[in-house]
């Protein structure tokens, strides 16, 4: 019977086990709950009605029919909660397409893939083992820094076992450690005296909103505390806030409201993205926080002090992740290659030109990444992992997709035929946009406001290298170009009234020949503006000028009478227009008041000077 046949508005009761209680496991020291029992009904339904009739889980507040309910119910307790999210919601929060999936039907039946509830931390996903090849996650870490010429891992891999290894989830996500001890770098906030890093060993969990640049770290963290909170019996729930509704917050805190009450269970929310949620939407969590309903951890790369609200971020502890070092993404790449059965190649080791084979040849030999390829990927990555882990899983791919061999010699002594990753490769796996700049978050704002500074202290080389770290980042031009037009008024003004000409020139000559071309339009304009005399005159006048009007209280003064038009009699007669001296009538200087009476004599340039 599909849930859309049921009658609506009825009472949700729940059939008692009756002969088998043996399925249902409640947690220990808990009762079978009162709800577990039927109500008195007026008059017993038959057995059929029995069966057809609604009942509502206590555990997902699915309403199921009757003949379900306790089956369901032993699946949803052991699956501890999390797991046991109702697949109608699945299909409502995740992408499935509509009718691709019948509500209703057991959650057997239903993948989790797609949805942004309960989606992220899944076991056994999709065959997520991790491709460790004999390294696995063992030994991984901070000790493996240091790159060890011609040292692979344990059991190297030849081309065809690798691209296997290679498809399907993306190898950031294969990676993502499970544990602190595989979680590289983040030492302030994570090192072994810290705070944060006691409070989660001893599994205190503080509501706690991550804030760093992407690929960082913060969601691998989460699913670190996911993992250990797990074990310690709590339930652990992800919505991403790109995709959740506010419906779906309020589903997660009933749920957990259910758990807390019936269970003693708690429950944390991890919301990537936070940021993505309005200010009414993060107000709905607000006062389930604040009484330790779910404990939230919000993961963001924008500033939350403007991001977040101030009475949810008041409540919560800010953990501020950089972006990780050189060091840490060396780390973080010598894991994957051991873990991919890669051999690195030292600089002392020697190639010879690579030569076209066929793919099945190229599939039978051993795959080399050369030293200097790993140091360059850790380097121009960023501090992004998921940058630097993508990038050598696109490199090793496209080599072992081009089919080609390479003559080695390696330190050791040893000459073979293999599939080499250069540095070269790695540049070209690399995208651009992802090497030097966040062109949608903090680092756009950081840069430009760096631009601008430079350009106010007319220091003309660090404006060059801000314009140009934008530019090379993917920045659009026009948004540059924007800022210089404003700077021409801001910072230079009437110490050079061009400078607005060139601005406003710059502006167009970007819209008409967009990028590259116009990168030089914008680097003369930058420099120009950096050369320029300064003066903030007319911005300051006209600050004084707004401060004025907003300073006054009461109705503002009219305007008066003679400097009003009067377009026609009936105004005349009121006196508009009245006394206006037209200036190019008189040849001497004119005697006439422009400000309203109460103002008369103000000078908004003389107040603070230039
Ligand atoms: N500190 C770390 N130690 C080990 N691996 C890491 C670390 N940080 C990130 N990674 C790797 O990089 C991948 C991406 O990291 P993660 O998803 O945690 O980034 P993020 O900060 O949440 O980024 P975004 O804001 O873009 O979602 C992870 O799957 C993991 O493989």
């Amino acid at each position: 019977m599909l849930l859309s046949r049921a009658p609506r508005g009825r009472k949700a009761w729940l059939l008692g086990r009756g002969a088998d209680p043996g399925g249902l496991q409640l947690p220990k020291g808990c009762g079978r709950p009162r709800f577990l029992r039927r109500p008195r009904e007026p008059m017993e339904p038959t057995e059929k009605a029995k069966e057809e009739r609604l009942v509502q889980c206590p555990v997902c507040l699915r309403e199921l029919p009757g003949a379900d309910i306790n089956p369901h119910l032993d699946r949803c307790l052991q699956a501890g909660g999390a797991e046991a999210e109702p697949p109608s919601k699945r299909a409502r929060l995740g992408a499935a397409p509509p009718g691709s999936q019948a509500e209703g039907q057991p959650e057997e039946a239903h993948p989790t893939a797609g949805s942004p509830v309960f989606s992220l931390f899944h076991k056994g996903r999709g065959g997520g083992q991790s491709p460790a090849g004999g390294g696995g996650r063992s030994g991984a870490g901070r000790d493996e820094a240091a790159v060890q010429p011609g040292h692979g891992c344990a059991a190297a891999l030849c081309g065809d076992s690798l691209a296997r290894k290679l498809e399907g989830r993306p190898l950031a996500e294969q990676l993502r450690p499970d544990t602190l001890g595989d979680y590289v770098g983040q030492e302030r906030v994570l090192g072994a005296q810290t705070l944060l890093r006691a409070l989660l060993e001893s599994h205190e969990i503080p509501s706690l909103i991550l804030w760093g640049p992407p690929g960082c770290g913060k969601t691998t963290l989460a699913h670190i505390i996911a993992n250990s909170s797990k074990k310690n019996g709590m339930r652990f729930v992800t919505l991403s806030a790109t995709s959740a509704k506010t419906n779906d917050v309020r589903d997660v805190i009933s749920q957990a409201q259910n758990e807390k009450r019936l269970f003693k269970r708690k429950t944390i929310l991890f919301i990537d993205e936070i940021h993505r949620f309005n200010k009414s939407q993060q107000d709905t969590f607000l006062p389930h926080v604040e009484c330790g309903t779910v404990t939230l951890i919000g993961a963001t790369t924008e500033n939350p002090s403007f991001q977040v609200n101030a009475a949810l971020l008041s409540r919560c502890r800010v953990i501020v992740l950089e972006k990780l070092s050189v060091e840490a993404m060396e780390a973080i790449l010598m894991r994957a290659v051991r873990s991919l059965g890669l051999q690195v190649l030292g600089q002392g080791d020697q190639h010879g030109t690579p030569a076209t084979g066929s793919s099945s040849k190229s599939s039978e030999f051993p795959v080399y990444i050369e030293e200097k390829a790993l140091n360059t990927l850790a380097y121009l990555c960023d501090g992004d992992a998921r940058t630097g882990l993508n990038g050598l899983q696109l490199a090793v791919q496209a080599r072992l997709a081009a089919g080609r061999t390479t003559p080695l010699n390696t330190a050791k002594g040893g000459a073979a035929d293999a599939v080499l990753v250069t540095e070269e490769h790695i540049k070209e796996g690399l995208q651009r946009s992802h090497i030097l700049y966040d062109r949608a978050g903090e680092e756009h704002y950081n840069c430009i406001s760096a631009l601008h500074k430079s350009m106010r202290g007319s220091d003309e080389n660090a404006s060059l290298y801000w314009l140009a770290r934008m530019l090379e980042g993917g920045e659009d031009p026009l948004y540059v170009a924007r800022r210089l037009v404003r700077f021409a008024s801001e910072d230079i003004g009437l110490a050079d009234p061009l400078a607005l000409t060139q601005a406003v020139a710059a502006y167009q000559g970007c819209h008409f020949i967009g990028m590259p071309e116009c990168e030089v339009i914008l680097a003369q304009c930058v420099v120009y503006f950096a050369r320029a005399p300064k003066s903030i005159e007319v911005y300051r006048a006209y600050g004084n000028a707004k401060e004025c009007l907003r300073m006054h209280t009461g109705p503002l003064p009219p305007v008066p009478l003679h400097l009003r038009n009067a377009p026609t009699r009936l105004m005349k007669n009121l006196g508009y227009g009245k006394g206006y001296k037209y200036n190019p009538m008189y040849k001497e200087p004119v005697e006439q008041d422009y400000l309203p009476e109460e103002l008369k004599g103000t000078d908004f340039f003389k107040e603070r000077g230039t």
